[in-house]
């Protein structure tokens, strides 16, 4: 059986461990918790605050911070990025995407962008080639037979702009798998309207 075959056939190893996600690293409320980390880099965007107030924003960041710190684990151990019950599983570096549906066809998200996200007058064409990366992730784990596979190059296409504040539907699959290569394709679109399409290259490597 050829490898193109073997990866058609689906996945048949388990997914690295760091990648099966949980639903409880965290408790119950650590969702609502990212959501405010969310809404403070929002606010953030659209703020020209005067000396004190800033000032006084920073003393209480600072104040957050420090608890956080302190009850820091290992990257691991985190909850952030392993909840697969939360949108972007609760990694608030990332576009907060949620999974529609996902299996050997590709991936397929629901992805609100937000104030944060804001380049000029639209999403900011990195965080679109987040997103893009992210899902591919996905895409490309649940073709791989062992391992997983990384970004080796991706291109976005700018074909319209892309807004914020409503929800855009993003769908990223395995075109073509050539022994260790898998070749990626995506698309985002508002609606009919297609916001952007990406080409990638991921690599299978063992996990490390
Ligand atoms: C669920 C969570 C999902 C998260 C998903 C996030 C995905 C990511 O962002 S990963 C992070 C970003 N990517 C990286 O950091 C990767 C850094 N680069 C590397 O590690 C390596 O260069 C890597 C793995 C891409 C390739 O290295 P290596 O395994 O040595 O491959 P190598 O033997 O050189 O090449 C294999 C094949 O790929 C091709 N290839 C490799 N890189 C490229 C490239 N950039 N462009 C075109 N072809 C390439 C080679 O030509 C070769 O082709 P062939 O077999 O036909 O001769």
């Amino acid at each position: 059986m050829t490898s193109t075959q073997q990866a058609d056939a689906g996945r048949t190893s388990e997914l690295p461990k760091w990648a099966r996600g949980n639903s409880h690293r965290g408790g119950p409320g650590f969702g609502e918790l990212i959501e405010q980390v969310r809404s403070v880099m929002d606010a953030s965007r659209f703020i020209a605050p005067g000396d004190d107030v800033a000032r006084e924003l920073t003393a209480d960041l600072s104040r957050i911070v420090e608890r956080m710190q302190a009850i820091a684990v290992p990257v691991d151990d985190a909850a952030a990025d392993s909840r697969e019950d939360l949108p972007a599983r609760g990694n608030p570096s990332l576009p907060p995407f949620e999974i529609i549906d996902l299996g050997s066809e590709g991936v397929v998200a629901e992805i609100v962008f937000r104030a944060f996200h804001l380049g000029r007058l639209s999403a900011h064409g990195g965080n679109i080639s987040l997103l893009f990366d992210e899902l591919a992730g996905y895409a490309t784990m649940h073709r791989v037979t062992s391992g997983f596979a990384r970004t080796a190059f991706l291109k976005v296409d700018y074909r319209s702009l892309t807004p914020i504040d409503r929800p855009l539907r993003a769908r990223v699959w395995v075109e073509e798998i050539d022994g260790r290569k898998l070749h990626v394709l995506g698309t985002l679109h508002d609606g009919d309207r297609l916001c952007a399409d990406m080409t990638a290259l991921f690599i299978q490597v063992p996990d490390a």
